[in-house]
């Protein structure tokens, strides 16, 4: 369970001690000066009839105008210190949270729809749907004026008038407040637990929004589908937030009206029956009325903190539940899972063999392992395709070689050693990979590329050489800035790439890796978006682009993987057949049977 205010409080360091200790010392002036103003404006009254000191009332006068002021010209500073103590907060907190989504989460728990809804949740407030842990912070800050403002009014109270209107003023205002605050807490409680159905309007929304999805859209006309869709979700999480929140704030609305109207009632009795039997001077009167109209307005809602602090710490909470999911800097996905040590060092590039030990995975809660008992030698520096039916696990298995997921049974060693005694990091320097849903980066041709190993200082000869052992080096020069441009249409000057540029993008990204010392070439359908004479080319180059390295290459086009020193064929979670593409072709098996059929259609 985590609380509230001790979960704000945490974060207040990483505002940095400078614009914390401004803000806080702002809160605390800003909250005494209305008191000071009260105290002053009251004395001046009292003085007006003072017809023995005719310049009595000057003084205070003069204070009461420097108290006011002074509040306006602190009033401007609330919220640039507001927006500075966010900013900073909220960096540190997205720092942290990216770093634990990118690098920390086990790939199989980020895939967890519960880990998605917390996600969802931080994703949207740090895009401005919602309050922030920076926005938590600076409300709280501004809240310690409030409540500095009401002790200095129950204190003038309790000294001014009596000590017990001073005790029923705080005691209405507290009770008050309180009751407000924890109807915007179970509120958010409820609104927390609706993350699923936000998740999913937000979806449709990025689906209408999306520049790549609108295409589809258009020529399928889906508009319309999509609107309603939109409404009817809509309605589906709107109709029953709606009846909460008035079950949530009205009973508690009326009831502590009531208190307010009780206690301010009765306060005023007290200062009235003190007036009326002379206890009291037109100073205290004064003070008396304006203080307990500070008191009785604590109960009302503060829009610069109430819901900052609320929904702010639901963000902030969203970040916790997450981040339970993440494991320590430098270990791999399942040590959390105390499976394994946490090793470091350098990883040398295989010399003999990458083995797949009868190996058993399934993602989570799939009933049939996609690998069941799986054995498979790749070796070194030579090249292995490995070809299958959609659905067979090729993909899987590059998964487990990059080390996103971990074998349930079995193991994956690199020369006898098993991968999960090593360290993960250095392992994936090793490996330089092309997923068939490589990534598409807003960014210049030449980060695009430098992606393969973002370490390295920009070299633009090495660039321009994976570039041109990609096929990608006449694109590149086409481009209005060269390596310069940015690979989208949604920049000046940038322009975006067909589906086979973007490949040949991505291949050089892998040789750019290779450049850098990756020596385990892992490729996933690389030619799939390429036309037939890019790919002829690619091939005709492919002994000297893998040479010397150990290259995996997936593939559904047989004529591509024909150029493999061996190929295997995954059917059942198993390798059935493996060979060189003659001897399959002769074995009459699986391999020579699909390849009969490629061939066919391709002689039709
Ligand atoms: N993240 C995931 N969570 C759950 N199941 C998954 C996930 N990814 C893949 N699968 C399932 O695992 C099986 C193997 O998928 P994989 O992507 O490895 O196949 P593939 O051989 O690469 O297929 P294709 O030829 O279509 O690319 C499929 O049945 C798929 O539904």
């Amino acid at each position: 369970m985590t609380h509230r205010w001790p979960a704000i409080a945490r974060l207040v360091p990483h505002a940095g001690f400078g614009p914390a200790a401004a803000a806080i010392a702002h809160s605390l002036v800003t909250g005494l000066l209305p008191i000071a103003f009260i105290f002053c404006t009251s004395s001046m009254l009292a003085a007006l009839p003072d017809t023995a000191h005719p310049h009595a009332w000057v003084a205070p006068a003069g204070l009461a105008m420097a108290a006011l002021l002074a509040q306006q010209a602190l009033a401007p500073f609330q919220a640039a210190l507001a927006e500075l103590v966010t900013r900073r907060v909220d960096e540190r907190c997205l720092n942290h949270v990216v770093t634990s989504a990118v690098a920390r989460t086990p790939m199989a728990d980020l895939q967890r729809p519960e880990v998605m809804d917390r996600l969802g949740d931080v994703n949207a407030a740090f895009e401005g749907a919602a309050p922030t842990p920076g926005a938590a912070v600076a409300g709280a800050i501004a809240l310690v004026a409030r409540y500095v403002q009401l002790l200095g009014a129950v204190v003038l109270v309790g000294v001014e008038l009596s000590p017990l209107a001073g005790l029923v003023a705080a005691a209405t205002a507290l009770v008050v407040r309180f009751a407000q605050r924890g109807s915007l807490a179970r509120f958010a409680t409820a609104w927390t637990g609706m993350a699923g159905a936000r998740r999913k309007i937000n979806y449709l929304l990025d689906v209408g929004l999306g520049a790549a999805d609108a295409k589809e859209l258009r020529v399928l006309g889906l508009l319309p589908w999509l609107r309603a869709r939109h409404r009817a979700d809509s309605r589906a999480y709107l109709a029953p937030m709606w009846a909460r929140r008035r079950r949530i704030y009205f009973g508690p609305f009326v009831g502590y009206s009531l208190i307010a109207l009780t206690g301010g009632g009765l306060t005023m009795v007290l200062l009235e029956r003190a007036a009326v039997a002379g206890r009291v001077d037109l100073r205290a009167l004064s003070i008396g009325v304006q203080c307990l109209l500070v008191a009785m307005r604590f109960g009302v809602f503060f829009p610069e903190s109430d819901i900052k602090t609320q929904h702010g710490f639901e963000t902030r909470r969203a970040i916790l539940e997450f981040e339970r999911y993440a494991v320590p800097p430098a270990s791999p996905p399942e040590a959390a899972r105390g499976e394994v040590a946490a090793p470091h060092g350098e990883v040398a590039a295989p010399r003999r063999s990458i083995a797949f030990e009868r190996v058993v995975f399934a993602y989570d809660e799939a009933p049939v392992p996609v690998l069941d008992g799986c054995d498979l030698e790749i070796t070194a520096g030579r090249s292995t395709a490995i070809v299958g039916l959609n659905g067979a696990g090729k993909t899987t298995l590059i998964k487990l070689l990059a080390r996103l997921h971990d074998p349930q049974r079995g193991r994956v060693t690199v020369d006898g050693r098993d991968l999960r005694d090593l360290d993960v990091h250095a392992w994936r320097r090793r490996l330089a990979v092309v997923f068939q849903d490589f990534l598409r980066y807003d960014l210049t041709a030449a980060d695009n590329i430098r992606m393969g190993a973002p370490d390295l200082p920009r070299d633009d000869t090495a660039l321009l050489d994976a570039a041109e052992r990609a096929g990608a080096l006449d694109l590149i020069e086409r481009l209005p800035a060269g390596l310069d441009t940015p690979l989208s249409s949604r920049y000046r000057g940038g322009q975006d790439l067909s589906g086979g540029q973007w490949q040949r993008i991505a291949l050089a990204r892998a040789l750019y890796a290779v450049h850098a010392g990756a020596s385990v070439l892992v490729m996933d359908e690389p030619t799939a978006h390429l036309d037939v004479r890019a790919e002829t080319r690619f091939f005709d180059r492919f002994l000297e682009l893998t040479e010397g390295l150990t290259t995996v290459l997936v593939a559904h086009r047989f004529s591509t993987v024909r150029h493999a020193d061996r190929i295997v064929v995954l059917d059942g979670g198993r390798v059935v057949e493996a060979g060189d593409h003659e001897g399959l072709v002769g074995s009459g098996g699986r391999y020579a049977k699909l390849f009969a059929l490629q061939a066919e259609r391709f002689a039709r």
